[in-house]
């Protein structure tokens, strides 16, 4: 392969990561209009200090007032990355992050919460704490800088009826999936 061949390889490969996180999806989430910019006000991020919780020592977020289902709480912010374009060797830095969210498996694009974020990095996973999440991830499409991202809902109702809303006071609480505990049990980060 020539230099320049590879040269042009990893242009289209930055682009495409780059293309893929300025595409609206056909079903993501608008951010809400008036979504207020800056600190939450739904939202209380507080010290964990129940012996009985498991991430006791740590924080967890809760709600500032009734939450009803389908609320829009805040956006996920964080470092949005991808994979370095020339697939060099340097170990990833998100690798082992716990705040890492996968925006595009397809394109390997994560939104990291490890060194910079908002409230919403402070969001447990329900195991252990609940019977089940009050809250969940969603994509959502920011109109103001044209680009994707993840949002924090409350649960909808479903057809059963089940998304009751948050109450305030209770803790914000969704399903990390299965993976995240599942690779941590098995020592395999990654
Ligand atoms: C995104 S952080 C959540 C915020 C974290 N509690 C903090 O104070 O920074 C993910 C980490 O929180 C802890 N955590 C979240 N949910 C948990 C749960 N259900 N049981 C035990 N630890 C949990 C784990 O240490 C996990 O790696």
């Amino acid at each position: 392969m020539t230099k320049f061949m590879l040269i042009s390889r990893l242009i289209n490969k930055t682009n495409a990561s780059l293309s893929a996180l300025k595409s609206r999806p056909n079903d993501a989430y608008n951010i809400p209009l008036n979504s207020p910019k800056g600190p939450c006000s739904l939202v209380r991020i507080m010290p964990v200090t129940s012996p009985t919780h498991p991430a006791c020592g740590q924080s967890g977020l809760f709600a500032a007032r009734d939450l009803k289902p389908g609320t829009f709480i805040l956006q996920y912010i964080g470092e949005i990355h991808a994979p370095s374009p020339d697939g060099s060797l340097t170990p990833d830095p998100h690798a082992n992050s716990d705040y890492d969210l996968s925006l595009d498996r397809e394109q390997g694009i994560g939104i990291d919460a490890q060194r910079k974020g908002n409230e919403a990095r402070f969001i447990n996973d329900y195991r252990g704490i609940a019977e089940k999440p009050n809250a969940e991830f969603k994509e959502v499409w920011d109109e103001e800088q044209k680009e994707r991202g993840m949002g924090v809902w409350v649960l909808g109702e479903g057809k059963s009826g089940k998304g009751k809303g948050v109450k305030k006071g209770e803790e914000i609480l969704v399903s990390y999936g299965r993976g995240f505990w599942g690779a941590r049990k098995s020592g395999d980060l990654d």
